[in-house]
């Protein structure tokens, strides 16, 4: 097996460093420029000129086959294998598709406010039932479908060189784009580059019982070498690459009247751009790299008298178009990172993330699983030593959404970030838990396994439509302590409280799944995260006010998103510590995970925000996460001026919001409508167009 063996993943980076590690530097991503090209056609690049693409002008040799590879491309081995698989298996086939797709459809909010904000909520799971199949648009179907390959695909990218010379014709300087070497493994903790060598002897054998954790661990040192080694063809690379680069900058150059220094477009020329239909493809990769090159080093690389807002302005643009965005989320992900790493954020959205699952262990051992899987043809792994319930699947010649194993509970189709939170608020046996926002069910079936089916969960869920996928699951995984309700959750602790633990796995924009979900790109507003924001931070104190301060065991809260904004992760947390000077924020206890931001763009948070855990698609290949965990303290003399929300003081528990910020007045005066509205058409009355968005509130 060569040194790009199947299987293969990247360093495994000490955790502290693994964010560090995963920012490149500009000469790296100056190196792109015909990666770039490998990958386009995976990009939306709604706004580049088709003609060009037609015209195969700009990356035109990569364009048109990778155009191919798409729709018809001839499938790797493995791939095939699937395929065969599929072709021959209509019926699971469907199954499998029902079972993967369902976590993703829209929710029909009762809610007004949250009919407000139709099509916002995103789940992070992937589990469902067939039931929901209707609800879900065929596009987002195929490409959860298609996701669910994905890894196979890579897969054989690293073993096969007659595919790999196929995936990637025009790789000029023979580098692989960041997202080919992207490690096909979720990352690993520091504490995964285990020393032992001897056990690398088993490692062209089948995964068995017996060795499933040695060859895991194997594979992670043999990584750890191979990263090394890998680093230093990469010097070797660009230095290579640096050489041909400056040959040929040189070339282009010299059609260009500024005889060298990268110059933005003037006016004029943006206009032309605009008028012939958007940037060519091969301007707009260039004109990337080279912003990015020049807001790295402004000093030395900036034209005179051109500012670096302009080159970010440029640079905004040119991603919006380049990945199919719409600007406004363009400039609220892109303000999330230094400039070379929102690039690598960007390029992340458009690989899908491996496949993963979770061993119920209510009906099996892991090992058990893993051995039924391996003889039916699955390859699989543990994920990594921080979950000893997950395992990654590289590929499968059977539909891994309609085994045997899988039709009797034995595992959940899952998204490893979803185990996070579940790992994070800890659930003990014969603890009382609230999940307040479930469907369909993935946190709340690990959590009864976690509780071994002792104590009782309550799984609720506004959507009653959801509610079946919710209780379909719970049924297959055996779970004997689940409680399944329909309430708003901001109706807790009103309709009961007293948890020991809760979670709050909260309604979101999905900023965090775009490479399931392609359409977040374009159908954010400013308004709905506005919305969003506002129907997180009214759940997260109901969360809190629903939890027993005096547990014996717990008084825990974690809140989570998949989304990676800081309007919806640690500005909620932040408001939370605000509004309820009885929770404080503890240690999630995850072995990885960015530090959540202590400051964002002026606003300063509590300090203490930092404990909460971030996790990135271009860092620890899962999906975009948030956790936060707080731990809820007795209340002590209401302190003047503390706002009540979800009213549990002293036995009051009449839910009162009081938001009382500047930038909540209009959404809550647009809620106050939306209701209104709502009641008067229960009533068959007749109810005029809704007035116009609220402007932005902070
Ligand atoms: C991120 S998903 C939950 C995923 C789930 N925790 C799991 O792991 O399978 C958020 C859920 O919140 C529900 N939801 C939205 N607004 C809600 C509200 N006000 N109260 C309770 N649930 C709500 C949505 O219907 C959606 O199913």
């Amino acid at each position: 097996m060569g040194r790009r063996a199947k299987n293969k993943q990247g360093a495994p980076e000490p955790l502290e460093d693994a964010h560090a590690g995963a920012r490149p530097s500009a000469k790296k991503l100056g190196k792109r420029k015909a990666d770039g090209d490998d990958d386009a056609p995976k990009r939306p690049a709604k706004k580049l000129r088709e003609a060009d693409v037609k015209k195969g002008k700009g990356a035109p040799k990569a364009l048109a086959k990778k155009g191919v590879e798409k729709k018809g491309k001839a499938p790797t081995k493995a791939a095939k294998k699937v395929q065969e698989s599929e072709d021959e298996d209509g019926d699971e086939d469907e199954l499998m598709q029902g079972g993967s797709s369902e976590g993703w459809e829209d929710v029909d909010e009762d809610f007004d406010t949250k009919a407000e904000a139709k099509s916002l909520f995103r789940d992070s799971d992937e589990e469902g039932d067939l039931e929901d199949l209707d609800e879900f648009d065929v596009e987002a179907e195929d490409d959860e479908f298609e996701s669910l390959r994905g890894p196979v695909q890579e897969l054989d990218l690293g073993s096969d060189e007659e595919d790999e010379e196929e995936a990637a014709p025009v790789r000029l300087r023979g580098k692989r784009s960041k997202q080919q070497e992207r490690p096909a493994k979720i990352i690993p903790t520091g504490s995964d580059a285990s020393d032992d060598d001897e056990e690398e002897d088993d490692e062209d054998g089948p995964i068995t019982m017996a060795n499933m954790e040695a060859r895991s661990r194997a594979l992670d040192a043999r990584a750890a070498r191979e990263a090394e080694l890998d680093a230093e063809e990469m010097r070797q690379a660009e230095q290579a690459s640096d050489e041909e680069l400056a040959d040929e900058d040189m070339d282009e150059d010299a059609d260009e009247a500024d005889g060298g220094e990268f110059q933005l477009p003037t006016a004029e020329e943006r206009e032309e751009e605009k008028n012939a239909g958007g940037p060519q493809l091969h301007v707009v990769q260039r004109r990337m790299r080279e912003c990015v090159s020049v807001l790295n080093n402004f000093k030395k690389r900036a034209a005179k008298g051109r500012s670096r807002a302009e080159y970010v302005a440029q640079l905004m643009s040119d991603i919006a178009n380049y990945y199919g965005y719409n600007e406004f989320l363009t400039d609220k992900l892109f303000q999330l990172f230094p400039v070379s790493e929102a690039i690598e954020f960007f390029e992340a959205n458009e690989v899908p993330r491996p496949v993963t699952i979770r061993t119920n262990t209510l009906r099996t051992r892991r090992r058990d699983l893993a051995q039924a899987l391996v003889n039916r043809g699955v390859n699989l792994e543990p994920i990594g030593k921080w979950t000893n319930v997950g395992l990654q699947v590289f590929e499968s010649s059977v539909p891994i959404g309609a085994t045997p194993e899988y039709l009797a509970g034995h595992y959940m189709l899952q998204a490893a970030s979803s185990f996070l939170p579940v790992i994070a608020l800890g659930p003990q046996p014969g603890e009382r838990v609230l999940d307040m926002a479930s469907a369909p069910g993935g946190k709340t079936t690990h959590m009864a396994a976690l509780m071994q089916n002792t104590g009782v969960i309550f799984a609720n869920e506004l959507n009653k439509a959801r509610t079946k996928s919710l209780t379909a699951n719970v049924h297959r995984l055996g779970c004997k302590n689940v409680v399944v309700c329909s309430y708003d959750g901001r109706e807790f602790p009103k309709v009961m409280g007293g948890f020991d633990r809760v979670l709050l796995d909260a309604p979101c924009s999905g900023t965090g799944v775009i490479s399931k979900d392609a359409s977040v790109k374009t159908n954010k507003s400013e308004r709905d995260f506005t919305l969003l924001s506002h129907l997180q931070k009214q759940l997260i104190l109901c969360a809190i006010d629903s939890v027993q301060p005096d547990s014996k065991t717990g008084g825990y809260l974690v809140y989570s998103t998949c989304s990676v904004t800081v309007d919806e992760n640690e500005a909620v947390v932040d408001y939370a510590l605000r509004k309820r000077p009885n929770v404080k924020l503890v240690e999630t206890g995850l072995e990885f995970g960015v530090p959540g931001f202590k400051s964002f763009r002026g606003k300063t948070f509590d300090p203490r925000v930092s404990m909460t855990r971030r996790f990135y698609p271009h860092v620890h290949n899962m999906d975009g996460f948030f956790v936060a965990k707080f731990k809820v303290e007795k209340r002590t003399k209401k302190p003047a001026g503390a706002q009540q929300a979800g009213g549990a003081e002293d036995g009051d528990t009449a839910p009162a919001f009081a938001f009382d910020d500047e930038a909540d007045k209009a959404i809550i005066e647009e809620a106050k409508e939306g209701m209104k509205r709502k009641s008067m058409k229960a009533k068959g009355l007749r109810v005029s167009a809704r007035p116009k968005a609220v402007p932005a509130a902070a």
